[in-house]
């Protein structure tokens, strides 16, 4: 059979099955970047949807720092939050969340404190790293990035702090660079952080005495349940303390309600400030407290009590009027070893509240204005 010959000098066919090849080679790389794209674009989705599922904002934000900077493949996360009447810096020291777990994350006060950085409220900003733009926003980390993207992030109109994404990579994050990918990025986190915040002040607002603002009967309750089971898995003794201001009608009869009401808060302040953070307090009824003081023996529990009495039989409370209130607690105090009390853990937990009750009944009969031991 004769074959048929090439219409093509055989130089041509050798460039077309070159260029073809090449093409080949082409189409395949297209195709394995489209499908890293897909990839990048699912776990970008799963990391968004894990961050508006949660509820927590401890949940949230360690889901920012570890989740975000493996789904970006980024060296450097950070967030910061502002926090202008501090009032998440108190909601999250009453929930006792440890800031210092989260290095990355910096509540700002004062809005002023970013003033020196040039940040833009209302649109990413892609770039080199600038030292005296960035430092401040990078400064958790011992190492400078070299490219950043700085991420406003508003709720309702608001600016409700800045996502900082730092890479070592110069060309990772560029001037030039569209933003519609980082700006969604910024609205998932905003929306993930108010929707967690939201929750948080829920609870917090159900366990908070709204005059006092400091927690409330059911705080208590709950609390001493969860430190009575930690008290016995950690062999240490928790003082539970019971107090209520003496002849309180008096005061109020004396200044009216609303001087009873100030004096309530300022006995309040002033028995928190004698705590440790790590200690309960909370207003149980009218005029009555209880203090829980974790891994605490007598004598030191003693001790405290007697500070508390102190400070607040040493100063008259000023009232919102103007005048002055000069008022004492007495306090009842009690102490749970794990070793001794065994039983039902909401059991234990009553017969604890009741013995510093009668410890409170004995100091108000001996004269009020003093602490007694039951
Ligand atoms: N201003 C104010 N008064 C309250 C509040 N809750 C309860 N009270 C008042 O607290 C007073 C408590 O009085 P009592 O239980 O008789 O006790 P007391 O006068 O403190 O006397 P002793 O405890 O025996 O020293 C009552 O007059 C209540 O009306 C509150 O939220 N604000």
């Amino acid at each position: 059979m004769k074959s048929v010959p090439s219409p093509y000098p055989e130089f041509e066919i050798a460039e077309l099955q070159r260029e073809n090849q090449t093409l080949r080679q082409q189409l395949q790389q297209i195709l394995e970047q489209a499908h890293r794209n897909q990839n990048i674009m699912e776990r970008h989705q799963r990391f968004e949807l894990d961050a508006i599922a949660c509820t927590k904002f401890e949940e949230l934000i360690a889901h920012i720092f570890s989740a975000l900077a493996q789904t970006s493949e980024l060296e450097m996360v950070t967030l910061m939050l502002l926090d202008p009447r501090q009032e998440l810096a108190a909601m999250l020291a009453d929930q006792r969340v440890e800031l210092q777990a989260y290095p990355h994350l910096k509540l700002i006060a004062n809005q002023r404190e970013l003033a020196s950085s040039d940040l833009s409220a209302h649109k990413p900003v892609l770039g080199p790293y600038m030292s005296t733009r960035h430092d401040h926003l990078f400064r958790s980390w011992t190492v400078r990035p070299r490219s950043v993207a700085v991420i406003p992030l508003r709720r309702q109109q608001k600016l409700i702090g800045f996502l900082n994404l730092g890479s070592q990579h110069a060309e990772r994050f560029q001037r030039s660079m569209a933003t519609d990918f980082i700006e969604r990025l910024g609205s998932v986190i905003a929306i993930a952080l108010e929707n967690v915040l939201n929750n948080e002040k829920l609870v917090y607002i159900g366990l908070t005495d709204p005059l006092t603002k400091i927690s409330n009967r059911r705080y208590v309750e709950q609390r001493m349940l969860e430190e009575i089971n930690r008290a016995r898995r950690q062999q240490y003794s928790i003082a539970c303390m019971f107090l209520d201001i003496d002849f309180f009608k008096r005061i109020n009869d004396q200044f009216g309600h609303q001087g009873g009401d100030d004096v309530l808060c300022e006995v309040a302040a002033r028995i928190k400030a004698e705590l440790r953070l790590s200690d309960t307090l909370g207003r149980f009824g009218g005029e009555e407290f209880v203090a829980l003081l974790i891994n605490t023996r007598l004598e030191d529990a003693l001790q405290v009590a007697e500070r508390i009495r102190r400070s607040i039989a040493g100063a008259a409370c000023r009232l919102s009027d103007g005048s002055r209130c000069q008022t004492s607690i007495s306090i009842g105090l009690t102490i749970m070893d794990p070793l001794l009390h065994r039983g039902e853990v909401g059991t234990v937990a009553r017969e604890m509240l009741s013995r510093a009750d009668q410890a409170l009944y004995g100091a108000k009969h001996h004269g009020r204005n003093q602490v007694c031991y039951q």
